[in-house]
């Protein structure tokens, strides 16, 4: 023991009293030298407080700690007290001891007052403490099942991982919170109802319950401990669902034996029945609880479980049945029952499926009568019906196919469809994709006799389930006739029906086609052909023979064009042909080997007529460039030919087009010309052979136009019949020559008689006869002094009405000439059945066209005719004194030309007769 200051006495007692403490108690010096310690050291540290005296403390501490001791000790010095720090020292034998120390600085005696308690044990104690606590912990944790512990406060005390993936109950945080603040959603659960039971009763708690927020069927054990409550639960949801779905598997099971729509029935291993579904009760009229306990056989129609059925029935067999079934009140019914044997619970059942038949064998009986119905239907319907299978070979036919296609029914079945038809219209019939139907299609059906027989087919096919074409029905009618009526009809429409050859319209489109495949470097000749004369023929001999003459006309231009060639006909007597050719010289060629087949005479009414005719040519594409200006120019090109005097073929020119618009102009300026009163007439006096006096006068018009100056008839008498001018100008001619012929009548005091020229339209006009009449009183010119010239087509037009009238005209007293005679058909033998007088011979007559005089027997026996027929003869255009004396010899009754006077102006004609009377 150290040198220490002396303790008071009590001190000692107080020493003595620290030394009895279980406590180390020391003081130390500001250094951590050991002053005192009390006998508790030996206890704790193994040292006697001798041997400690005068040591640092520092020494006594495991190394590991003397960096905290020293510390401590330092915060101690500045006057903080130290309270139970636990610190780990070394006892005298090595040994560790845990000591609790708690020190104080005492500043008065500059010591330090320590005092340490052995927590070794207890600090042993809590280690182990900790250590099962956390194995505690780890194997709740490691347990699949979710646990918690409340205290009862409803407070966490525990909850695993899994508790908190049930519930949310999150392990750290929230031990010591009340569970319901955690989780609200307990709140009103069977949970909390059970937690709360448990509780009180003090007894443990086992429930299933569904865990609404994480969707998972729970089974819930509580158990009741001094703390509180713990509890585990179970996730059962695969449990329950499989529970759950054997509930349902049954109910469903159940309901579908309930709702079946055919009868079930069950009977035990001694063929009673121990259940009977719904439909069953309603098919035999017993209720579910008759049912029960009835043997089968009171509702088997005859006994159906016979030993050999039920022994093939234990051998796994069904049975598939049609038999009779019978009903509470003794009715029976046809059924189809599908019988079969099953096991349950060790227990032999039969299970009969009954399947009322009745609606079905109605419904079988009906549908056999349909079919019958159908069959009469087929058999009697005048369509052709086939029927025939994916592969195309023909099942079955109708009478009609048969008598359509003209084979026996036998020798149909079996073929193809490809066989049957000319042209099948159901291609890729057997084709997935195939149509379903096909309607109206017209096809070509081959007939036994050779040839086709055109149908209009509908048709559908049938398929199975996987889509593929089981069979294939058709139906066709005849229509042969129909499409014969529609070639007709398209004939008709783009041919002409006189001749058969192409009309306008088909002229036009197969124009077009060649001129679009005219190659470059070709040509197209495009023909206009114009009957020089038709119009006669037809006037002499009829329409009818008209006809006949037109009719040869195409077979000849048929026999001399080429097939690709195109003929038409566009009404009369004008004729079309087109020809793609090398250029004009083909042409012309083609051209003049039709003129040479018009000019070979046609045998007409037992005549030889020369029809003749007139050609315009127009090629593509020298002459025009389109179809349209094409046949204008051709047509124009005709007229050409025409004027340039007929049986000749004329190309297009430029100049053409001038000529026909010098005509149109014409045209319009003798529109106006009356009313302008441009018109006058000339008069050429008309001789008596014999006595060379002035008989008559020919009235001759001249038009004075303001525009074009004068005139000639020539020009413009033609425009004025086509135009229809000629009936105001007619009229108005007549009106002038009758008034001033009665007027010269009377200035020369003798009759003369004026000849006036009456076109055909005028003499086609309703009231002509009238229209004389009224002039003549008008005038006041004898009757007799008027003498009418008519052309012979003008007669010959409509003969029993030109006949009335001129027999009209005659009554009146009126002389009646036919003019030009000689250049028309007309023989001499119409005009008895006429009330002519006088033939007026045209110049051509006498003159031949090189000028020499024509055969004197010739003319001189046509004058006799003529005059044997009471016809008196004036010969035209005399201008020659041989001409004169020829028609004096040849015994002609009056002359008329510019040897004796040409046609001259009223005043001038006057002072000519006047100068002729007197010389
Ligand atoms: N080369 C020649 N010709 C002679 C001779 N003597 C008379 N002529 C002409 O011969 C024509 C006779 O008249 P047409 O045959 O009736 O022929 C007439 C007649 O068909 C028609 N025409 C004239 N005036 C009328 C009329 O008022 N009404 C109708 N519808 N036609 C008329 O115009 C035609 C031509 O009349 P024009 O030019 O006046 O021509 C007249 C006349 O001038 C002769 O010696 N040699």
């Amino acid at each position: 023991m150290m040198n220490a200051p002396a303790l008071p006495a009590s001190a000692a007692d107080y020493i003595a009293h620290i030394d009895l403490a279980f406590e180390l108690m020391a003081v130390l010096d500001a250094s951590g030298r050991i002053v005192r310690v009390n006998a508790a050291a030996g206890d704790i540290l193994g040292y006697t407080p001798a041997e400690l005296a005068g040591r640092p403390v520092l020494e006594l501490l495991h190394p590991d700690e003397r960096a905290d001791l020293a510390a401590l000790g330092a915060e101690v010095l500045q006057g903080h007290a130290c309270q139970e720090r636990e610190l780990r020292w070394r006892r005298k034998d090595g040994q560790p001891v845990y000591l609790s120390l708690s020190a104080c600085w005492s500043e008065r005696a500059g010591l330090v007052y320590a005092s340490a308690r052995d927590v070794t044990a207890h600090r042993a104690a809590r280690e182990e403490l900790k250590l099962s606590r956390e194995r505690l912990n780890a194997m709740l944790e490691s347990i699949g099942d979710a646990f918690f512990a409340i205290d009862r406060d409803w407070r966490i005390i525990y909850a695993n991982r899994k508790a908190a993936a049930f519930i949310g109950v999150a392990v750290g945080p929230n031990v010591g919170r009340p569970l319901l603040d955690v989780s609200p959603e307990l709140e009103g659960t069977p949970f909390i109802a059970h937690y709360r039971q448990a509780l009180a009763d003090g007894q443990p708690g086992f429930f299933e319950a569904f865990w609404e927020p994480s969707g998972t069927w729970l089974e819930v054990r509580c158990y009741p401990t001094p703390d509180g409550l713990s509890v585990y639960f179970h996730d059962i949801t695969a449990k329950r669902t499989a529970l759950d779905a054997v509930h349902k598997s049954e109910k469903r099971f159940r309901s579908l034996f309930q709702q079946a729509g055919d009868s079930i029935v069950i009977a035990d291993h001694d063929l009673r029945i121990v259940a009977a579904n719904g439909r069953a009760c309603a098919s035999f009229g017993y209720t579910e609880a008759e049912f029960v306990g009835l043997p089968v056989t009171r509702i088997d129609g005859h006994h159906t479980y016979t030993p050999g059925m039920l022994a093939s029935l234990r051998a796994g067999h069904t049975h598939l049945l049609r038999m009779t079934k019978r009903r509470k009140d003794g009715s029976r019914f046809p059924a189809e029952v599908h019988v079969s044997r099953f096991e349950d619970g060790g227990q032999e059942y039969f299970q009969a499926i009954v399947r009322d038949l009745t609606e079905r064998e109605e419904a079988e009986r009906q549908l056999r009568a349909s079919e019958q119905r159908f069959r009469e239907v087929i058999e009697m319907t005048p369509a052709g019906y086939v029927l025939a299978g994916a592969d195309g070979r023909v099942l079955d036919v109708n009478p009609a196919l048969c008598s359509l296609s003209g084979h026996a029914r036998e020798a149909l079945l079996g073929r193809t469809l490809d066989d049957l038809f000319d042209t099948f219209p159901w291609h890729g019939l057997a084709a997935h994709d195939a149509q379903e139907h096909v309607q109206g299609v017209e096809a070509s059906l081959r007939h036994a006799q050779g040839g086709h027989v055109h149908v209009l087919f509908n048709g559908s096919v049938r398929r199975d389930a996987a889509g593929n074409v089981t069979s294939v029905t058709g139906l066709m009618s005849d229509i042969t006739g129909r499409k014969q009526a529609e070639t007709r009809l398209q004939q008709l429409a783009t041919h002409d029906t006189l001749t058969g050859l192409p009309n306008r319209a088909l002229l036009h489109e197969r124009v077009q086609h060649m001129l679009d495949a005219c190659p470059q470097g070709r040509a197209v000749a495009v023909m206009f052909l114009d009957l020089d004369r038709f119009k006669e023929v037809n006037d002499s001999f009829g329409h009818d023979l008209g006809d006949v003459l037109l009719c040869e006309v195409a077979t000849r231009l048929r026999k001399v064009m080429r097939p690709g060639d195109v003929i038409a006909r566009l009404g009369g007597d004008e004729f079309v042909v087109a020809a793609e050719c090398a250029g004009p010289a083909d042409a012309g060629a083609i051209a003049q080997k039709l003129l040479d087949a018009l000019g070979l005479p046609v045998r007409v009414g037992g005549q030889d007529v020369n029809a003749g005719g007139s050609i315009g040519i127009s090629l593509f594409p020298h002459d025009a460039s389109t179809r349209e200006l094409l046949f204008q120019t051709a047509d124009t090109a005709m007229y050409g030919a025409k004027r340039a005097g007929r049986n000749r073929y004329r190309f297009f020119e430029p100049a053409m087009t001038l000529a026909a618009q010098a005509r149109m102009a014409l045209e319009m300026a003798l529109r106006p010309a009356l009313a302008r009163s441009e018109f006058e007439l000339h008069y050429q006096p008309r001789v008596d052979l014999r006595t060379m006096r002035v008989v008559g006068l020919e009235a001759l018009l001249r038009w004075n136009s303001a525009d074009l100056g004068r005139v000639s008839p020539g020009e413009f008498i033609g425009i004025a019949e086509e135009t229809g001018l000629i009936v105001p100008i007619g009229r108005w001619v007549l009106e002038e020559a009758c008034g001033q012929t009665r007027r010269l009548i009377e200035r020369q005091g003798r009759a003369i008689r004026v000849s006036v020229n009456v076109s055909a339209r005028q003499l086609a006009q309703a009231g002509f006869v009238d229209e004389v009449r009224d002039v003549l009183a008008r005038t006041g010119l004898p009757a007799a002094c008027l003498e009418l010239e008519l052309t012979e087509s003008a007669l010959i037009e409509d003969m029993a009405r030109t006949a009335a009238m001129l027999d009209e005209l005659r009554v009146l007293g009126v002389k009646l000439a036919v003019d030009d005679f000689g250049t028309g058909y007309s023989g001499l033998a119409y005009l008895r059945r006429l009330p002519i007088d006088i033939l007026k011979l045209d110049r051509s007559f006498v003159l031949q066209d090189d000028g020499r005089i024509s055969a004197f027997d010739f003319v001189k026996a046509f004058v006799d005719m003529a005059h044997a027929l009471r016809l008196s003869v004036v010969a035209e255009g005399v201008e020659t004194a041989d001409v004169l004396e020829f028609l004096r010899a040849a015994d002609c009754d009056e002359v008329q030309g510019y040897l004796m006077a040409r046609p001259m102006p009223l005043d001038a004609l006057e002072a000519w007769l006047d100068a002729a009377t007197e010389g």
